[in-house]
């Protein structure tokens, strides 16, 4: 034979793994992004396409989930050493397990209610600003992008219309996550008006919209969107108009059940695409729409 096989490996990459537990109204969450890559007796496959080795990727998907569940997710190192000495001590032909993790970290959304179960990402937002004077009027438009927020409980969505096309189950308890863009628009627009506080007006901005998201029970996210925005005008005098981008990052439980596992709203599967994207303008009452419809053209 001219060639041989060199160096190989093979696994489900990029397991997106998010638990959550449960101390009373405290929530707890761990977000991770699980790579496995198995190496051993491969050579059959390679050569002659004989699976009698393989362990499918398939599974070691499901060992991922399945392992959130029975063994927890302590440190990402104490899951990892887990998996890597499963793949290897149980099956014969697997000689060394790579398993690699990305562990997202949150914060709690502080409000001043009991409920801890609210969570924004750590590393949080870049904050934007568009400047435009023609000698005469300013339009300030600022914003934000990727504060991604995690509610894991008070939100539901049912009562949808339902087509010959509609598979989706009402659900009564779900994780609502997003990641939020954001363009609001002051009323200064004239250098004899009194100028805003820029720094005070952004940190004002920021902590009245996570708070309307970390406190309304949600039937929707159109409502939060709305309730976020809503919140930001009547806090904020200096605001007319604000819109939001809101993808819906949809975080599905996992089913547990094949392995004789039950999943109590612990361990789900956080799918990056397709998602819902939800998008809408709250102004103040008597004022006009300005900001446009298409935020990344801003
Ligand atoms: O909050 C939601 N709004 C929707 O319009 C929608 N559509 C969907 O499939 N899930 C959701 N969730």
């Amino acid at each position: 034979m001219p060639t041989i096989l060199g160096q190989n490996q093979y696994g489900k990459a990029e397991n997106r793994v998010v638990t959550i537990t449960r101390d009373g109204a405290t929530h707890h969450i761990k977000d991770l992004n699980v790579s496995v890559a198995l190496s051993g007796d491969m050579e059959d496959v390679h050569y002659n396409g004989s699976n009698a080795n393989v362990l499918p990727t398939d599974t070691t998907k499901n060992t991922v989930f399945a392992f959130a569940k029975e063994h927890g997710i302590e440190s990402a190192e104490q899951f990892g050493i887990h998996l890597a000495r499963h793949f290897v001590t149980s099956q014969e032909p697997i000689h060394r397990a790579r398993i690699r993790i990305e562990e997202y970290a949150w914060e709690r959304i502080e409000t001043p209610g009991e409920a801890k179960h609210s969570f924004v990402r750590k590393g949080q937002e870049t904050r934007l600003t568009q400047l435009t004077y023609d000698g005469e009027s300013w339009e300030v438009l600022s914003g934000l992008k990727d504060l991604t927020v995690l509610n894991s409980t008070d939100s539901e969505f049912w009562g949808y219309v339902k087509d010959r096309y509609t598979t989706l189950k009402e659900t009564h308890d779900r994780i609502l996550a997003t990641s939020v863009s954001s363009r609001w628009r002051f009323n200064w627009t004239d250098d004899a008006q009194e100028m805003p506080d820029w720094e005070a007006s952004y940190a004002r901005v920021k902590q009245h919209m996570l708070r309307a998201f970390a406190e309304t029970y949600s039937l929707s996210l159109q409502q939060t969107l709305y309730q976020m925005g809503s919140r930001v005008i009547e806090e904020c005098a200096e605001i007319d108009e604000i819109r939001f981008s809101l993808p819906n990052s949809h975080h599905f439980l996992v089913d547990l059940e094949p392995f004789g596992l039950k999943n109590d709203n612990e361990v789900y599967f956080a799918s990056d695409r397709p998602y819902g994207l939800i998008e809408a303008t709250v102004l103040r009452d008597g004022c006009e729409p300005r900001i446009p419809v298409d935020l990344t053209n801003l």
